[in-house]
């Protein structure tokens, strides 16, 4: 069994493999403009950032009913309890479902459904992260924010993805002062391809409390001292990076130079369905491709668990796990 850790960069719709795309398009009665499995592997292949987004926001319209969103989380679980995950925070984006007539209620119950029996059926506990598409309006997202009150209970944290370069986090001041107000946790996505500055945007303007990727803070020393003594966790994706090219290899990846600088690293798997591999596949191909050894690994899975929101006994409890783990 893989080592117990917890996944904190998830985006629920980067989960969707081909197989449940084509199945899901035939019991909606969708024609996907791809004429088989293997040709949409085929299609995944990425230059940045857009490339992939292009991608990942035409293949989520076969997502239509609760019984869709709740097969892709079950889907996700199953894998996910294969490569040790013990707890999960989930990431979706509300505006690529309502922006096609899918209602913020299909999404979460549908999601929900799943999540709901987690803990009993793969031993996995859940939260879910609601994320504003930065590409989009503040107003939008805001009016996304407050049509999700209802939902609350089952959200632990608002999220900000989708195209960064050119959409700061100044944009989103307003709304994330406003989920704190609602009492939700925050984090953000930058420095993935967005410069240092944008991470600095994150933590003082949005109070972002765990920077998603985060890898380009490297660039500014000083922002890598202040991270390194506030323990701001960076929730970094190595496969996505690759994929992405924001690292040309997985052997030129700075993570260990973020570990050496005492940062708070976590590994995860981002769009794994898209991205070549689940999380327990990053860990593992860190230690093929840079040489971690397992003590480093079991650091990475501590680190998890540290940097997640959960509770502070079930944190210890799968942290001693963690401890008690041989290799
Ligand atoms: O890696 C990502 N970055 C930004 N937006 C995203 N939406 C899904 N995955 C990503
Ligand atoms: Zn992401």
């Amino acid at each position: 069994m893989a080592i117990p850790k917890a996944e904190l960069h998830i985006h629920i719709e980067g989960t969707l493999e081909p197989e449940l795309a084509f199945h899901l398009a035939d019991r909606n009665g969708i024609t996907l403009p791809h004429t088989d499995v293997h040709a949409l592997r085929d299609a995944y292949s990425f230059t940045d950032l857009q490339s992939f987004l292009n991608l990942y926001y035409e293949l989520m319209d076969v997502l239509r009913t609760e019984a869709d969103f709740h097969d892709l989380a079950e889907a996700y679980l199953t894998r996910a309890a294969a490569q040790g995950v013990r707890h999960a925070e989930i990431f979706f984006d509300p505006q690529a479902h309502t922006g096609r007539g899918v209602s913020l209620d299909t999404v979460i119950n549908g999601l929900a459904s799943a999540l709901d029996t987690s803990l009993e059926r793969h031993n996995i506990s859940t939260s879910l992260i609601l994320c504003f598409l930065r590409d989009r309006p503040a107003t939008e997202a805001m009016d996304t924010l407050m049509a999700a009150r209802p939902h609350l209970e089952r959200i632990s944290a608002v999220g900000l993805d989708s195209a960064e370069v050119g959409n700061p986090p100044e944009k989103f001041t307003e709304v994330f002062a406003a989920a704190a107000e609602l009492g939700l946790r925050r984090v953000a996505h930058a420095g993935e391809e967005g410069p240092a500055s944008y991470i600095w945007q994150a933590l003082n303007l949005l109070g972002a409390e765990r920077i998603d990727h985060g890898i380009r803070c490297l660039e500014d020393p000083e922002l890598v001292s202040h991270l390194a003594a506030t323990q701001v966790p960076l929730t970094v994706c190595p496969f996505s990076n690759v994929r992405l090219r924001a690292v040309a290899t997985l052997a030129d990846h700075p993570l260990p130079a973020l570990m050496e600088a005492g940062l708070l690293v976590t590994v995860n798997s981002d769009d794994p369905s898209y991205f070549g591999g689940y999380v327990h596949d990053n860990y593992r191909g860190l230690q093929e491709h840079l040489g971690l050894d397992t003590e480093q690994l079991r650091t990475l899975a501590r680190n998890s668990f540290t940097a997640s929101f959960l509770p502070p006994e079930r944190r210890r409890a799968l942290l001693a796990e963690v401890d008690a783990y041989t290799f």
